[in-house]
């Protein structure tokens, strides 16, 4: 092992494109990350330009790299984490995108998805995918462009277009058009894989019309994917060894490899994944069964619960209301709200995901006075996210009978830095929630799956053992105000669905 190998981490989220250069130690050499431009083009749409999501890739790469004072001799390995869901579809003679990707969070699709369910396909695509009928989901996003895009399913059916999640996208524009690959984490976002039998699922490409031969090859999380073509970070050819989804990355980065052991990550939304083992667990409770990671040609599911609005409750309150100027300072005013006031938001800012699912109903605040002011609304901000997150649980731990972990959950993202929140977190939940050291754990889980590939990063235990806690938050809540506080926030949630 050489002192200086170094493994390169491309996070490409949902607002920004993140790269991270990790050392052998897994410490940050550099980091390097740019926003780029959402597109609402009509309500409930969202889209990315390809070509913007590609250049800042390439150009925060560089941008690591060279402020890093590094080489690209030096890198031995990439490993790349992606906003999952969001669909390309390009034309591979060309390599130019046919339309916008289509964002995960893109409703436009909910009708179709809407009939689907009517005509009774919903248990039988939860059986093959793990998923639920949403558009949330890739494969309502692929049929569309097909379906409106002019030319594009004669294109597709003639063998021209590809199809690909953001890692294939990018693995593809990185090999310079040689390699059309994923991995198993992000096909199980598709909607089109089977879960259980680890392909692409025919009946759900029949159901969709899709043809089979748009979709890329499905490989373990640490495999070859490819290498970059020269010139693109210097002369060396540099191997990709690693990709997972995010979700599935922070779990990596999270190391929570044992049955049981949970994390959930607060970036803008929040996503809980619960290790599951190596059979899948089918949730009766409305969460989705998904691939945590497959490594040696075995995949270890997870039950997952998704929030859409989590962070963006914040921004809610520092873009939409103007009452803070910064993320930071819902802390100082949280602690300053009235005692005697409990106002709740349920920041159903685009309806709610996981366990309700209704993609209709709009947010609502309760409880407001005359004296209800930005520091009770910066307070019931925090606490949204707790009491979301114990709908997830109990929706999980409803689901699961297996090992109970250590009966603590791993935080991580950009809202974990907020010690209220965790804190109201741990209190709502009566469980600890465990602050890792790294809060970076999405590229970490990228970088490890890379490295270790590479041979320059430790194996599995060893990245275990290292995983180190920066702060444990503890529930000091009583059980009558935990109890109340929920049930109430319970109600909220219920007449929210009702207007
Ligand atoms: N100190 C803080 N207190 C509360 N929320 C915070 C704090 N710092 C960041 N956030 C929230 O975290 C989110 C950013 O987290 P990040 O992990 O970068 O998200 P993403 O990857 O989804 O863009 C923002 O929505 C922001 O409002
Ligand atoms: O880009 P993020 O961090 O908001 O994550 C998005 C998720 O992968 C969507 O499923």
């Amino acid at each position: 092992m050489a002192d200086t190998a170094l493994v390169l981490a491309i996070d490409q989220g949902t607002t920004s494109t993140r790269v991270i250069l990790f050392d052998q130690a897994l410490s940050i050499r550099k980091t390097a990350q740019q926003e780029f431009h959402q597109h609402f083009p009509e309500s409930g749409w969202v889209e990315h330009d390809p070509e913007e999501i590609w250049s800042t890739t390439v150009a925060m790469c560089r941008q690591a790299v060279d402020s890093a004072g590094a080489s690209a001799a030096q890198i031995a390995a990439i490993g790349i984490t992606n906003q999952r869901e969001t669909t390309v579809v390009w034309d591979k003679t060309t390599g130019r995108a046919v339309y916008n990707a289509i964002v995960w969070q893109d409703r436009r699709t909910a009708a179709y998805c809407e009939s689907l369910r009517a005509a009774g396909y919903e248990t039988d695509v939860t059986a093959r995918t793990g998923l639920l009928l949403d558009p949330y989901f890739s494969a309502t996003k692929l049929r569309w462009i097909l379906e409106n895009v002019e030319g594009a399913r004669a294109q597709a059916e003639a063998g021209n277009l590809l199809f690909g999640t953001i890692d294939t996208y990018l693995i593809w524009r990185m090999t310079g058009g040689k390699r059309h690959v994923t991995d198993a984490t992000n096909a199980a976002r598709t909607m089109l894989y089977n879960i259980t039998k680890g392909d692409w699922d025919d009946d759900m490409l029949t159901l969709l019309d899709i043809p089979r031969g748009m979709l890329p090859e499905v490989l373990d999380c640490a495999a070859v994917f490819g290498e970059t073509e020269p010139g693109l970070l210097g002369a060396r050819a540099i191997p990709i060894l690693g990709v997972a989804g995010d979700q599935q990355a922070a779990t990596i980065g999270q190391a929570c490899f044992a049955p049981g052991m949970l994390k959930s990550t607060y970036g803008t939304g929040c996503f809980a994944l619960l290790n599951t083992g190596t059979a899948p667990v089918f949730s009766t409770n409305r969460l989705l069964t998904t691939i945590a990671y497959q490594l040696d040609d075995t995949p270890t599911y997870a039950l997952e619960g998704s929030i859409f609005i989590a962070g963006a409750v914040v921004q809610w309150l520092r873009d939409g209301l103007g009452v803070i100027t910064s993320a930071a300072e819902t802390r100082a005013l949280a602690a300053k709200a009235d005692p005697h006031q409990d106002v709740i938001i349920v920041p159903a800012f685009t309806g709610l995901g996981a366990p309700y699912w209704n993609a209709e109903c709009r947010g609502a605040v309760y409880g407001l006075t005359r004296n209800s002011g930005p520091a009770e609304l910066s307070r019931a901000a925090l606490e949204s996210v707790g009491f979301q997150t114990r709908d997830l649980l109990e929706a999980m731990m409803a689901d699961w009978t297996g090992p109970a972990g250590q009966n603590v959950l791993r935080v991580d993202g950009g809202m974990s830095a907020s010690d209220p929140a965790m804190q109201f977190l741990s209190d709502i939940i009566n469980a600890e929630v465990d602050r890792p050291q790294v809060l970076e754990t999405t590229a970490l889980g990228a970088a490890w799956l890379a490295g270790s590939h590479a041979g320059v990063l430790p194996g599995q235990a060893e990245f275990a053992s290292n995983w180190s806690i920066e702060r444990r938050f503890s529930p000091s809540m009583n059980e009558g105000a935990r109890d109340t506080r929920y049930a109430r926030w319970k109600r909220a949630v219920a007449a929210t669905m009702q207007v």
